[in-house]
């Protein structure tokens, strides 16, 4: 794992140590290294530039949403993946250009489809036939137009975990190629009058080490393209093959460089481009998880430390699948340090476990570590992707604070969330004699 320890053996994060954090802001805290994601942008974004192609990052902001994350993705000239409203708001508010915001979603609500036109966002993503309808409904009333690609399953089982594999036919999202589903919607907004057909998008999975995927699908997407070119006289500007880029959570994980991602796709493209003479389509990108996983460190205090002799060793830290529930959901794995100590010798195995009324709130189960005390600070890395964005509030533990860090200068951008906070939605109980209280749910 790749990161930076000083002389005194104290954990830095983009020139800060995290002692230093977790002194100034409590624990559990995110810590984001505000140039790691500068540099994932631009490993990006600088692949197709130098190639000269046309091309469209856009950062899946469900990894990481946040006014401040998006700014730091609008500075480096990402565009924005959003997938609902609360999405969408967080954007606006964070200043986003709107033409540059595409929103996905397998079941867009008509309020989230009249935001998207109201704003006049860049792009939908339309997934299913009632989304057509309800598209063509409001742009009627509206008399707005909008660009659309169409997603769809090209068929391709990634291998990643099966909750995180989405362009396999028998997937909740987009538009099965192989039914014909796909080209049925095709020709329902091919010469709509308001819905702006611009090309095709697909999104084979997450967590992804290979190309060998992505150039799959893309051969996929171009044939129906060419199809629908030699039959319907249809020429696609945009090809989007979505995000699903790998990471590395532990040293076993051996991801590409980002920019070899790129690469790939570029060489497929140009390549299919120029055999079947189809004029060369942007290429649109969504990484989430590259962007800002390995960018996002995780920092806990230990409290308690239970040794089962022959067994295990636990030792319980502040938080757990409230601040992170991959390990939970998908059986996640992390590496940890404990910061303060980052060089002394490791002494045996521990396993990290959350505060949660649950066993499976675990963080990690072997990890080793140096003699662990109470009150020391452990790191656990490449947290900054699907960490604060699942966060929740089980047991009603605070949602934690989120800290930047850059040049050696570090900056609250989420505050850690206050009890107030957490009951302001409750209301009190009246018994009520005789008439009823009405209070509306309604949004
Ligand atoms: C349509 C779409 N685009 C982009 C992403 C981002 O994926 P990742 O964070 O793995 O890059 C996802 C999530 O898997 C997705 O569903
Ligand atoms: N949230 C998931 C991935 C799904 C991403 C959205 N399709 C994760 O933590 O890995």
């Amino acid at each position: 794992m790749n990161y930076e320890v000083n002389e005194g053996g104290q954990l830095m994060i983009g020139g800060v140590s995290a002692k230093n954090l977790a002194d100034h802001y409590g624990t559990p805290l995110y810590v984001y290294d505000v140039g790691q994601i500068r540099s994932n942008a631009r490993a990006f974004i600088e692949t197709f530039k130098k190639h000269n192609v046309p091309a469209q990052v856009a950062y899946a902001s469900k990894a990481f949403s946040s006014i401040a994350m998006l700014q730091v993705a609008h500075q480096e000239g990402l565009s924005l993946d959003v997938v609902s409203r609360g999405e969408l708001h967080t954007a606006l508010e964070a200043g986003f250009p709107v033409e540059k915001i595409h929103m996905h979603g397998n079941n867009k609500s008509i309020s989230e489809l009249e935001m998207a036109v109201k704003h006049h966002i860049g792009c939908i993503v339309v997934d299913n036939f009632y989304e057509i309808e309800l598209l063509d409904a409001i742009l009627e009333e509206r008399t707005s137009e909008i660009d659309v690609l169409l997603r769809v399953t090209p068929g391709i089982e990634a291998h990643t975990h099966d909750y995180i594999l989405t362009g396999q036919e028998d997937s909740k999202f987009g538009f099965d190629l192989s039914s014909g589903q796909a080209e049925e919607a095709f020709l329902k907004v091919l010469d709509h009058p308001r819905i702006k057909m611009k090309g095709l998008h697909c999104h084979i999975g997450s967590q992804i080490f290979e190309t060998s995927g992505f150039e799959m699908a893309t051969r996929k997407l171009f044939s129906t393209l060419e199809d629908w070119r030699d039959r319907f006289d249809f020429t696609a500007e945009v090809v989007n093959l979505g995000g699903g880029f790998g990471i590395q959570y532990t040293k076993e994980d051996d991801p590409l460089d980002l920019d070899q991602y790129a690469h790939a796709l570029i060489k497929e493209i140009k390549t299919l481009s120029e055999q079947s003479n189809y004029p060369l389509p942007e290429i649109w990108i969504e990484p989430g998880r590259a962007i800002v996983g390995e960018a996002g460190v995780t920092l806990y205090t230990v409290g308690s430390i239970k040794e089962i002799p022959g067994v295990r060793t636990y030792i319980s830290v502040d938080g757990g699948m409230t601040d992170n529930i991959r390990p939970a959901l998908y059986q996640a794995r992390y590496e940890a340090v404990l910061a303060d100590k980052v060089n002394d010798p490791k002494e045996k195995k521990y396993s990290v476990a959350g505060k949660c009324c649950e066993s499976g709130d675990m963080l990690i189960w072997d990890v080793e570590l140096p003699k662990v005390e109470h009150e020391d600070l452990l790191a656990v890395f490449s947290t900054g992707a699907y960490g604060y964005a699942m966060a929740n509030n089980y047991n009603r533990f605070q949602k934690a604070a989120v800290v930047f860090v850059e040049n050696g200068h570090h900056q609250l951008v989420v505050r850690r969330e206050t009890f107030q906070e957490m009951t302001r939605h409750d209301l009190s109980y009246e018994q009520q004699r005789g008439e009823t209280k009405h209070e509306t749910s309604n949004n």
